[in-house]
């Protein structure tokens, strides 16, 4: 989030097709709850169209990437790394101790779509579980950045959009921002 140390979420493996609106959604979920990039594979360039076009919609600053290197860019990151996987330790127990090491390092938070493989697990600084339950990386990430950030990410102001929502108890009602 703006004025803390960056959150990038890197959404590893994508098969086209069966995989374009999980894709979609890790991008989507990852701008509306805080995070500042998204790096997807460079085989889901439909998702990251579509989260560009939201952003642009919506509101900003949220950066989506496309890289054929996601071991490299797990490899060679300069900061810390949590890997979200129902294998790992609970997100209750280590929330505190990735909340910390935050306030003075960047954080790449990865979700698998296929296999993960073991390398990722070993390069994590921590393999975290949102329950030792079999889920998804979209409702796993919702969970973990909203522990991250304690529910800050939740009154984020967005600067560029085109529209913006106001929130009614019945109907919808949108505000156009553009000339
Ligand atoms: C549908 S799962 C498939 C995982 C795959 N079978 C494997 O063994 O790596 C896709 C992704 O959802 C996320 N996920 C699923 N359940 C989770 C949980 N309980 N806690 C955290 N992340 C979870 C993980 O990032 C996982 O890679």
């Amino acid at each position: 989030m703006q004025g803390e140390r960056e959150v990038v979420v890197c959404r590893y493996g994508h098969r086209p097709g069966r995989d374009d609106r999980m894709t979609t959604h890790v991008g989507l979920t990852a701008r509306a709850l805080g995070a500042d990039r998204v790096v997807f594979p460079g085989n889901a360039g439909q998702s990251a169209d579509t989260v560009r076009d939201i952003t642009g919609r919506f509101g900003g600053p949220f950066a989506v990437e496309l890289t054929d290197e996601q071991d490299a860019l797990i490899r060679d990151w300069d900061g810390d790394i949590v890997h979200l996987t129902m294998y790992g330790e609970r997100v209750q127990d280590v929330q505190d101790e990735i909340r910390e090491a935050h306030a003075d390092d960047d954080l790449l938070v990865v979700v698998g779509g296929e296999k993960v493989p073991f390398t990722v697990y070993d390069h994590a600084d921590w393999n975290v579980a949102v329950t030792n339950q079999p889920h998804s990386e979209v409702a796993g990430l919702a969970v973990f950045l909203d522990r991250l950030f304690d529910g800050r990410e939740l009154d984020q102001n967005w600067e560029g959009a085109e529209r913006r929502v106001i929130p009614e108890e019945t109907g919808k009602n949108v505000e156009q921002l553009d000339e």
